[in-house]
């Protein structure tokens, strides 16, 4: 009994200087000159293979590997926990950036080997232990390539590019891209904002899929809605969160159909192609270009054999008016629309300009909302920013806009709908049926089965405002259709009563 309590007392006690020993080592930094130690003994016990990746080749050109390693090591969380490293000012105001430091040696671990990293002056030295070399160097390589691409595109300065006339330099000119928007910015709805995001991921997933299917890898996007709800913003919040360039097509500075195509040749991949009031370019009878020349350009033809990744973004303040082939399936594939403000979006922009999240005139904001008074974002966006100063006077001032200025904007633009000939019966069927047949097209969408990803790719029809109207019309439809059955119902039994008592 004796013995066991002496060998749990020495155990015990054992535990507790270690763990003092290992606590001491960390408090002092003494583990550092351990793992150091230690490190030489093991380097006795393996044989080492080093590889070179020079900053130049033979031919004094640069090499491009070094820069991939360059990037992908000083992105490494190793190079802060090293002894000496140097820190830089980045591009961004604020910004830190790590740089190595000459003769650092940074460690890093891969598929359960661990690799070393010196930086000499002009060459970046791999050593790996022979054992590892042959299971891990090729994937460890592809890793950093693909790892250094990814940090590349996050920290690619935007480019915005418009269209000239003068083709000597090639057609189209570029100023850096800062538009602040973002999608958090945007005042959506969450669903709507969430349902964009996951169909742009999805998208940038696709490659292989779209590949596989013959189909040029793009998506198209048609904004459409009044002036001022947000649809340039948006396309700029969809460059920033795609960080694509942005081509910019002013079409009045398009000579013809050739000239479109040579625009679109000179794109160039990971970019957001915008054509912006594509109806009202429509509408003023363009006599350059051909209906046929723009739907070969929003199919992108030319551009699947160039590199693709292209999202095509067009906007319209109706859609209504335009050539129905322009919206097809395939050529448009997401349709969102942009109301005027509700209380909703009206909460995110007092959330953005005055920073509030809740405010006691927000009840009778949102009660003129309900009336049917409404304004477009960018209104009430400007009244919020002169005001910024005083939350309740800006408050007070949207209210004023909106018994003022907004009533019956939304009566009007909901009444537009039903303009066009026929009774309001034939209307409310007519209504009804389109609805059916919307959501009859949203039950055949295919899918892919992309890595357990489903890709969406027939064209959908976004915005919640759309679908609230939708369940409006379904019960205005079924009441028409019990006001219906029961004018039968009533006609049958009035006859069959005219008929008995003419027996
Ligand atoms: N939904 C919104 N969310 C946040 N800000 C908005 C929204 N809509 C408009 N704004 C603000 O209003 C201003 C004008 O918006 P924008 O230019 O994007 O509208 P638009 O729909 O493109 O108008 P137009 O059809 O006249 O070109 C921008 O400064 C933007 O910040
Ligand atoms: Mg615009």
């Amino acid at each position: 009994m004796t013995i066991l309590f002496n060998l749990f007392l020495l155990l015990f006690v054992t535990f507790i200087v270690l763990f003092l020993f290992r606590v001491v080592l960390i408090k002092t930094g003494l583990i550092y000159v351990v793992k150091k130690k230690w490190r030489l003994v093991e380097d006795c016990f393996h044989v080492y293979q080093f590889f070179k990746v020079p900053r130049f080749s033979e031919s004094m050109q640069r090499n491009k590997l070094h820069h991939k390693v360059w990037v992908y090591l000083n992105s490494l969380t190793s190079v802060e926990d090293s002894d000496f490293t140097n820190l830089f000012t980045g591009k961004k105001p604020n910004e830190i950036v790590l740089g190595l430091d000459p003769n650092q040696i940074i460690e890093d671990d891969f598929l359960g080997a661990k690799i070393f990293w010196i930086n000499e002056d002009d060459n970046l030295v791999l050593k790996i232990r022979k054992a590892d070399k042959r299971r891990i160097l090729r994937p460890y390589l592809q890793h950093i390539h693909s790892v250094s691409d990814d940090l590349e595109d996050q920290k690619r300065d935007l480019k915005l590019y418009m269209n000239v006339v003068d083709s000597q330099k090639g057609r189209w000119r570029s100023v850096p891209f800062t538009h602040p928007s973002t999608l958090e910015t945007m005042a959506m709805e969450s669903d709507l904002k969430n349902k964009v995001k996951s169909d742009l991921e999805n998208f940038l997933k696709a490659k292989q899929y779209y590949q596989r299917l013959g189909r040029v890898w793009k998506r198209s996007y048609l904004l459409y809605g009044p002036s001022g709800t947000g649809k340039s913003s948006f396309i700029a919040a969809l460059a920033n969160f795609l960080s694509y360039d942005v081509y910019d097509i002013d079409l009045s500075k398009v000579s013809d159909d050739s000239d479109l195509k040579l625009l679109l040749l000179q794109s160039t991949a990971k970019s957001v192609i915008v054509i912006e009031d594509l109806d009202r370019y429509l509408s003023e009878k363009p006599t350059g270009m051909s209906l046929s020349g723009i739907l070969n350009f929003m199919d992108g033809i030319l551009t699947s054999s160039c590199g693709e990744e292209r999202v095509m973004v067009i906007t319209m303040n109706g859609k209504d008016q335009v050539e129905q082939s322009i919206l097809r399936p395939g050529r448009i594939d997401v349709h969102i629309h942009f109301p005027l403000c509700d209380f909703t979006a009206f909460k995110t922009l007092a959330n953005n300009y005055l920073g509030l999240k809740d405010h006691k005139l927000f009840p009778q904001v949102e009660e003129i909302f309900q009336k049917g008074s409404s304004l477009s974002p960018a209104e009430i966006g400007e009244l919020m920013m002169a005001n910024r100063s005083s939350p309740s006077r800006a408050l007070k001032s949207v209210i004023n806009a909106l018994q003022t200025e907004g009533d019956g904007r939304v009566g009007r633009s909901r009444k537009s709908l039903d303009e066009g000939g026929g009774g309001h019966a034939a209307k409310e069927f007519k209504k009804l049926y389109g609805l059916l047949r919307v959501k009859s097209s949203r039950k055949s969408q295919s899918f892919d089965l992309n890595d357990g990803q489903k890709e969406e790719l027939d064209c959908v029809e976004f915005g919640a405002k759309d679908l609230v109207w939708d369940e409006a019309v379904v019960s205005r439809g079924l009441k028409l259709v019990q006001f219906a059955l029961c004018a039968l119902v009533s006609s049958v039994s009035g006859r069959l009563l005219l008929l008995s008592l003419c027996f």
